[in-house]
């Protein structure tokens, strides 16, 4: 249960009546309604946002770039020094918000904005909205740069110093010979911040957490999976070391085999908790006689709490990595507290006071709590929409973190401009975008027209919902000729594997999905993407897509828009930093020669389903 308490104001002694309590208690939401309302309808003046989801986060992110996540007194200098380098666009906007925040006197976001201001003044330069203009803390705001040209940036493995002859042999024999820009960049880091052995970092210091936002199909996953087993490899006693949580299954069954693969040859044990097995086969994996049996542990979210709660045997007091993939998704489950109860095991020490091995968390350095050596934990954060957004990345407690990420790779392209209040992302080079106009009943054909016609296939293809992918599923095999199938959390985990491998192996040319597959999941060969339904969110579009031009490959997308879809799903694609989106107009005539057959498998299927037909086109 989550308790929020609030400050309702100074009260002058305790004789004061409930009543009169209650009445100024009212009196002041009252007053904050009518703010609020006020505030609402200056807002409707500001440009649209796609959801009310990321109109919120839209405000919380200027107030969070305002703040910048810093302390009071770091924010007047950190303000001062960015807003000198800041481009400062001039919009015709009144400047409600800077004037409300003058009328509430005193707030501290007022001090910012004034401090803003004076600066603004001072250089002579115009801003008509404060809120346009978006400060990012320097680690946000000035990246280690990947490359996003993947083939034009390839490093030899044997270029990448730290990695040992067992290490070098399971990447050959996985058949990789050069690194991606992403790993080229990423496995040094963290091999870096391990150099002195597992209990200091680099200088005695703790090592700096990592955050990387590289895109989709990049390589990400090696980029971790490489520098721990590298670090981890020389163990003598066997602990539980690293953690990677991801937040599907899937992912996890993925993440699992890449680890597995890579530790061969190694004494590392790698241990999956999440839910393939029953819970006493997971907890017999964990430990035996108290004895640690895993070095490394890929899990979800629910499954490790389950076994943290239930006393399992898993101890993670000896943790050096916690690796977060799909860290923006992550993020947004944090209401299930798994972050802190993990941070809570991992600093729950046995450990005598003054043994190497007690653990304190990250706070300010001083030699004082450099003192006692011991292993410092160490947070990798990876993602291909990693958010901007300090106010949310400071939930995973983050220590002097480094940035990698591609999404400013071009300086002085549009993507590089600070001023948006967005958050802008790198695609694949590989990817090709388009939008097909549509209507609602013109979309089966559509689909039938590229894997039919244009022999697009495989093809993965999304829809918002299940009952959607469902029918849709049984609309074609009432058509016949594709092998298509239906892929959504409703399968049994056992279906949805042997799915996923007769898709990969080419025996399903459609595969139609929720958004089940829509991240992360690797599967090779994937030709085309097909947004059956509009993504409502620039980060569902992005993951989805990012499904085909995996490693440095090419890959089509393509999104079926209804007229009244197009001008936002459009704008959304564009300020997201989506290279262009073309459109693909499929004309009526080429669809001509399916409607017969269409019509009598529509039929069919209101048989079947005993509905009419009309919800699923
Ligand atoms: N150095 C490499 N050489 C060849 N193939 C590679 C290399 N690194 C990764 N790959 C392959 O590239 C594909 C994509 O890698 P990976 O799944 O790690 O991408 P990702 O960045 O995590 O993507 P997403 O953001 O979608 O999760 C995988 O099939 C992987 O085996």
């Amino acid at each position: 249960m989550c308790v929020t308490l609030r400050y309702l104001g100074e009260e002058e002694d305790g004789s004061v009546s409930k009543e009169t309590l209650s009445k100024a208690l009212l009196a002041k939401l009252q007053k904050k309604a009518k703010e609020k309302q006020k505030r609402h309808s200056a807002k409707q003046r500001e440009p649209l946002h796609e959801h009310p989801a990321e109109q919120v986060d839209a405000q919380k992110k200027r107030k969070a770039d305002v703040d910048g996540g810093l302390e009071p007194q770091q924010h007047k200098k950190r303000h001062s020094e960015t807003v000198a380098s800041c481009s400062v666009e001039p919009v015709e906007q009144t400047n409600i918000q800077h004037q409300e925040e003058i009328q509430s006197g005193g707030s501290f976001n007022y001090q910012c904005s004034h401090v803003i201001w004076s600066v603004c003044l001072h250089l002579n330069v115009w801003v008509a909205d404060i809120s346009t203009i978006t400060l990012l803390p320097q680690w946000l705001a000035e990246p280690h740069v990947i490359h996003t040209d993947i083939k034009n940036n390839l490093i030899s493995i044997s270029d990448v110093p730290g990695l040992c002859a067992q290490l070098l042999k399971n990447l050959h024999s996985n058949g990789i010979q050069h690194f991606f820009p992403v790993q080229a960049e990423v496995i040094p880091a963290i091999l870096e911040s391990a150099q002195q052995g597992l209990l200091i970092g680099r200088g005695g210091y703790k090592p700096r957490d990592i955050c990387v936002s590289a895109p989709t199909g990049s390589g990400k996953t090696l980029s971790f999976v490489i520098p721990i087993i590298q670090v981890l490899m020389d163990r003598v006693v066997c602990e539980v070391r690293a953690l990677a949580v991801l937040p599907t299954k899937e992912l996890a069954q993925q993440v699992h085999r890449v680890f597995a693969s890579y530790a061969e040859g190694t004494t590392l044990k790698v241990v999956m908790l999440a839910g393939q097995k029953s819970f006493a086969a997971e907890q017999a994996s964990l430990s035996e006689h108290r004895r640690s049996l895993a070095d490394i542990v890929v899990a979800t979210p629910g499954r490790l709490i389950d076994h943290m709660t239930k006393n399992s045997g898993l101890c993670l007091e000896h943790l050096r990595f916690l690796v977060i993939d799909e860290a923006d998704r992550m993020i947004d489950s944090m209401h299930q507290s798994w972050l802190s109860q993990v941070m809570g095991a991992v600093y729950r020490s046995r450990a005598e006071p003054g043994s190497v091995f007690r653990r304190t968390e990250a706070a300010c350095i001083t030699s004082a709590s450099l003192s006692p050596p011991q292993t410092p934990l160490q947070k990798l954060l990876f993602s291909a929409t990693l958010t901007q957004n300090p106010e949310k990345l400071q939930q995973l407690g983050l220590h002097q973190p480094r940035l990698f990420s591609s999404t400013y790779g071009h300086a002085d392209s549009a993507a590089a401009s600070p001023t948006h209040g967005h958050d802008r992302f790198n695609f694949p080079q590989g990817l090709t975008e388009y939008y097909v106009p549509c209507t609602m009943s013109s979309k089966p054909l559509l689909l039938l027209h590229f894997i039919l016609r244009m022999k697009l296939h495989p093809v993965l293809c999304f829809t918002n919902s299940r009952e959607t992918a469902h029918r849709l599923h049984l609309l074609l095999q009432l058509f016949g000729g594709v092998q298509a199938a239906e892929f959504s959390s409703q399968l049994s985990p056992g279906d949805r594997k042997k799915t996923l491998k007769e898709f990969e192996q080419g025996k399903i040319q459609l595969l139609i999905s929720t958004d089940a597959v829509a991240r992360g999941i690797d599967i090779s060969g994937v030709k085309c993407v097909v947004n059956y339904d509009a993504p409502q969110y620039i980060r569902t579009y992005i993951h989805r897509v990012g499904r085909t031009a995996r490693a440095g490959k090419t890959g089509l997308a393509f999104t079926f828009l209804l007229r009244v879809q197009e001008k936002n799903f459009l704008q959304m694609v564009v300020k997201a930093g989506s290279p262009g989106i073309q459109k693909q107009v499929v004309k009526p005539e080429n669809l001509r020669s399916m409607e017969g057959q269409y019509e009598k498998a529509l039929q069919k299927l209101a048989d079947v389903i005993k509905v009419l037909p009309q919800p699923i086109c």
